[in-house]
């Protein structure tokens, strides 16, 4: 999905003038660098851009300019353990330090926004890695990876609710004042129901039902058997357990938005509730913490960002979910970012830095 941003470019005429002192150190230019880290389980994207003027506020550089842009594999200590994660941490932000022509010491301000830092515990052990690796005047900042979504899409503003539906799905609130919530995200057994990876299962589930006559019949029958080059709904009970990747499974969504464009009642109504699954994950985190004003009408920015919610494709997930959580905050503002969250990530590294400037 990283792909087709337009920050995945590199900006000659920044990469000529952050080469001007040279040297050691020097590499990342007169003010030196950032790095942005949006790690996930898929992948792990670190950027290294030029240190901006920190007196510029409204005005950002459009595209941001791009010192290198390195991407590894997965950084979450759940999925591969702690030394793993670090290793690919720590491998990710020496190429993209390497490849900008810069080192350690031009760093001014690192922002890792990582899957699976759910606790003040988890966010502590990696500011620690991060402290033995960098000089101490480095500004370092450990969030979630719901932060760097977020920030993607408000140019580094943490605030206002991202909506993430790719394989899993997480709404994430932050508000100006410090304070978070989260709703969903808890996995495919735990009801992420709007996710890719739910709504597949739902499609499955209804192909077994009307198979065995417990269920309407269903287009998706036909459609997700010959998706998966499968002659029978027999051979899908083998096809599900034979591995057990949630990727697998999630990938179904396309034929699903198919079956239900072309009328089909089944796909239909499992698109429906995953709409309000995501919706209601959305008002949930709105309402905890008070996104939208005491009458419920103020405006708050919505960042809809994962392969299920991208643009309005097809049947209109991403639309119909704004649609339902408009009839209860009308003040959403939806916004799908033009940048990727690793170039979200070095906005609240460079807003943090600015922020530390002014104390
Ligand atoms: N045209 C489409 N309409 C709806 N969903 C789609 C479409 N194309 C792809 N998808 C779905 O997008 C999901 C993948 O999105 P994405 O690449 O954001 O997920 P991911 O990064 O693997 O997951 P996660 O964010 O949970 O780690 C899959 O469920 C896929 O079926």
């Amino acid at each position: 999905m990283t792909k087709k941003y337009r920050n995945g470019e590199i900006w000659e005429f920044e990469r000529e003038m952050s080469g001007r002192t040279g040297g050691g150190g020097g590499g990342g230019g007169v003010g030196g660098v950032i790095l942005g880290i949006d790690g996930g389980t898929t992948s792990t994207i670190c950027v290294c851009v030029p240190l901006l003027p920190l007196q510029q506020s409204l005005h950002l550089p459009d595209p941001l300019p791009l010192l290198a842009r390195v991407e590894a594999g997965c950084s979450n200590h759940n999925s591969v353990g702690e030394t793993a994660a670090r290793e690919t941490l720590e491998q990710v932000m020496a190429e993209a330090l390497s490849r900008s022509g810069s080192d350690r010491s031009a760093v001014q301000a690192i922002c890792l926004s990582v899957s699976g830092v759910n606790h003040p515990t988890d966010q502590q052990r990696i500011l620690n890695w991060l402290r033995d690796m960098f000089p101490s005047h480095v500004k370092l900042y450990v969030r979630n990876d719901a932060a760097a979504a977020l920030a993607s899409g408000t140019m580094g503003r943490l605030s206002g609710c991202v909506l993430i539906a790719g394989t899993g799905s997480i709404a994430f609130g932050f508000t100006d004042d410090g304070r978070e919530a989260r709703a969903a995200g808890a996995g495919p057994i735990l009801g992420d129901w709007g996710s890719g990876y739910g709504i597949s299962a739902q499609a499955l589930t209804a192909i077994i039902r009307a198979h065995d006559g417990r269920g309407p019949q269903t287009k998706l029958t036909n459609s997700i058997l010959q998706t998966l080059g499968l002659s029978s709904a027999d051979e899908l009970i083998g096809w599900t357990y034979a591995d057990s990747s949630w990727a697998r499974i999630a990938a179904l969504v396309p034929a699903v938005v198919s079956c239900a464009e072309s009328g089909d009642e089944v796909a239909n109504n499992i698109l429906q509730d995953a709409v309000k699954e995501l919706a209601l994950s959305v008002n949930a985190v709105v309402q905890r913490l008070g996104l939208s004003g005491s009458d419920g009408k103020g405006s708050f920015p919505l960042v809809m960002v994962g392969g299920v919610i991208e643009g309005n494709k097809g049947w209109g997930i991403a639309q119909e979910v704004i649609n339902c959580i408009s009839k209860d905050y009308p003040g959403v503002v939806p916004i799908w970012p033009k940048v990727e969250p690793a170039i979200g990530a070095a906005l609240l590294a460079w807003n943090f830095l600015k922020d530390s400037h002014q104390e």
